[in-house]
C-alpha cells in the first residue's frame, strides 16, 4: 500500500467551536499506532447525536474535533498486533467498542466496554492518549472513537466490526447507530413480548427502528407520539399502529396514553432526549408492570425526575446504549439481516449530499422530512 506507514492529508469536517459551521480542511491523518487501525470513510450518515455535541450540550464535546459515528468504509492499513481485520476489508466503526476481555465485556450483562472509554471520551488514542488529526501540528480531537466526517479515521481495533464486503456501504453504514440503537431498545434492553401495548416518543430514525423492532416482536399496538402530524404517514410504514400529537390534548400526555390503553402501555420509549418526556413516558406505563426505555441523550445539567411511587407500584425505569448490542459480534449479524431482507435500512434513508455538503446536511436535520442524510465522502 503506498500509503501504509505514511501520513495521509485528505478532506475532513472540522468543527471549531459550538454551532459554528463546520469547515471542511486538509487534515493530516499520522499512521495507525499499536492497536489501531486506519479506516478510508466511503459513506457516513449525521445522528442526532452529532448535532448534540456540536451544539456544546455535550459535557464530553471537545473543539476543535471531528465528528460523525454512523459510517462505513474499507480498511487502509493495521497498527502493530492488529490480527481481526487487514486492509481491504468493508468495516463499520463502532462507538460501542467491544473487546472480548474487560470487566464489562466478560460481565454477560452489558455491551458496554471499558478497554477505550477513558480515551474516546477524552478525543484521544489510548496508545499516548494523544490525537491522530491534526491541521499543520494542530491537533483536532477525535469524536467517539470514530470521527467518521473525515474521508480517513483512526480507530481502536476494538472499535471496528469486519461486515460482509458484498454489503452497500452507502447503506449499511446506518447500522453504525440509529437503527440499531433502536431494534436492539427493543429485543435486548426493553425484550418486548407477542402482545405488547408499546408507546414510541419521537418519531426519528429511531424511534422508527424502535417501532419496526416492536413490530418484529409481536406488539399488538405501535402508538407513535410526535408534536409534528406529518410524521405518521412515514411511521406507519416502520409498524406504527397510532399516532398521538401532544398538542392536540389539553392534559398531559401520559394521562392521554394511560385513558387509550386501559390503565397504561407495557413498554414506552423516549427516543428524543428531553428530560420532561422521560418523565412522561415513564408514567404512561402500566402500573406493575410497565417498563419505560430511555434512549434520547439529554444535555448537561438535565436530570430526570418523578414520584417514586412511579416505581414502587412497579414500573421500571430503564436506558440502552448502542441498544444494547455488542458491536463488533453484532453489528455483521445486523448486516447479514439487512442483506437477507430481515430488516430495513433504505427507509431510513430520505437525502444524499456529499461531504462538501455536510452543513446543508445539519440543516435537513432540523426539517421535518429528514431522517438520515448519508454523505458521500470521495468523489
Ligand atoms: N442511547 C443511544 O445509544 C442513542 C441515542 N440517540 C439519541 O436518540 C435521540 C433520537 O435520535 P434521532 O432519531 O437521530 O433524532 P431525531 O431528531 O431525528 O428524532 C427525534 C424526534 O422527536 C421529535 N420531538 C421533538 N420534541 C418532541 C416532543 N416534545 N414530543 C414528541 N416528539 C418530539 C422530533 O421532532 P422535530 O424533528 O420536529 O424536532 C423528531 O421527530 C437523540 O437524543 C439522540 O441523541 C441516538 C442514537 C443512539
Ligand atoms: N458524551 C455524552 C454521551 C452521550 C451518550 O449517552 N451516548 C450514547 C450513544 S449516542 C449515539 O448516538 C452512548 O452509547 N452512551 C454510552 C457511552 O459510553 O457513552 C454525554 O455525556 O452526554
Ligand atoms: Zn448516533
Ligand atoms: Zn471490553
Amino acid at each position: 500500500m503506498a500509503t501504509q506507514g505514511q501520513v495521509i492529508t485528505c478532506k475532513a469536517a472540522v468543527a471549531y467551536e459550538p454551532n459554528k459551521p463546520l469547515v471542511i480542511e486538509d487534515v493530516q491523518v499520522a499512521p495507525p499506532q499499536a492497536g489501531e487501525v486506519r479506516i478510508k470513510v466511503l459513506f457516513t450518515a449525521l445522528c442526532h447525536t452529532d448535532a448534540y455535541t456540536w451544539s456544546g450540550k455535550d459535557p464530553e464535546g471537545l473543539f476543535p474535533c471531528i465528528l460523525g459515528h454512523e459510517a462505513a468504509g474499507i480498511v487502509e492499513s493495521v497498527g502493530e498486533g492488529v490480527t481481526e481485520v487487514q486492509p481491504g476489508d468493508h468495516v463499520i466503526p463502532c462507538y460501542q467498542a467491544e473487546c472480548r476481555e474487560c470487566k464489562f465485556c466478560k460481565s454477560g450483562k452489558t455491551n458496554l466496554c471499558g478497554k477505550v472509554r477513558t480515551a474516546t471520551g477524552a478525543g484521544v488514542m489510548m496508545n499516548d492518549r494523544k490525537s491522530r488529526f491534526s491541521i499543520n501540528g494542530k491537533l483536532i480531537y477525535h469524536f467517539m472513537g470514530t470521527s467518521t466526517f473525515s474521508q480517513y479515521t483512526v480507530v481502536h481495533d476494538v472499535s471496528v466490526a469486519k461486515i460482509d464486503p458484498q454489503a452497500p456501504l452507502d447503506k449499511v453504514c446506518l447500522l453504525g447507530c440509529g437503527v440499531p440503537t433502536g431494534l436492539g431498545a427493543v429485543w435486548n434492553t426493553a425484550k418486548v413480548e407477542p402482545g405488547s401495548i408499546v408507546a414510541i416518543f419521537g418519531l426519528g430514525t429511531v424511534g422508527l427502528a424502535v417501532a419496526e423492532g416492536a413490530k418484529s416482536a409481536g406488539a399488538s399496538r405501535i402508538i407513535g407520539i410526535d408534536i409534528d402530524s406529518k410524521k405518521f404517514d412515514v411511521a406507519k410504514n416502520f409498524g406504527v399502529t397510532e399516532f398521538v400529537n401532544p398538542k392536540d390534548y389539553d392534559k398531559p400526555i401520559q394521562q392521554v396514553l394511560v385513558d387509550l390503553t386501559d390503565g397504561g402501555v407495557d413498554y414506552s420509549f423516549e427516543c428524543i432526549g428531553n428530560v420532561s418526556v422521560m418523565r412522561a413516558a415513564l408514567e404512561c406505563c402500566h402500573k406493575g408492570w410497565g417498563t419505560s426505555v430511555i434512549v434520547g441523550v439529554a444535555a448537561s445539567g438535565q436530570e430526570i425526575s418523578t414520584r417514586p411511587f412511579q416505581l414502587v407500584t412497579g414500573r421500571v425505569w430503564k436506558g440502552t446504549a448502542f441498544g444494547g448490542f455488542k458491536s463488533r459480534s453484532q453489528v455483521p449479524w445486523l448486516v447479514d439481516k439487512y442483506m437477507k431482507k430481515e430488516i430495513k435500512i433504505d427507509e431510513y434513508v430520505t437525502h444524499n449530499l456529499t461531504v462538501g455538503e455536510i452543513n446543508k446536511a445539519f440543516d435537513l436535520m432540523h426539517e421535518g422530512g429528514c431522517l438520515r442524510c448519508v454523505l458521500k465522502m470521495h468523489e
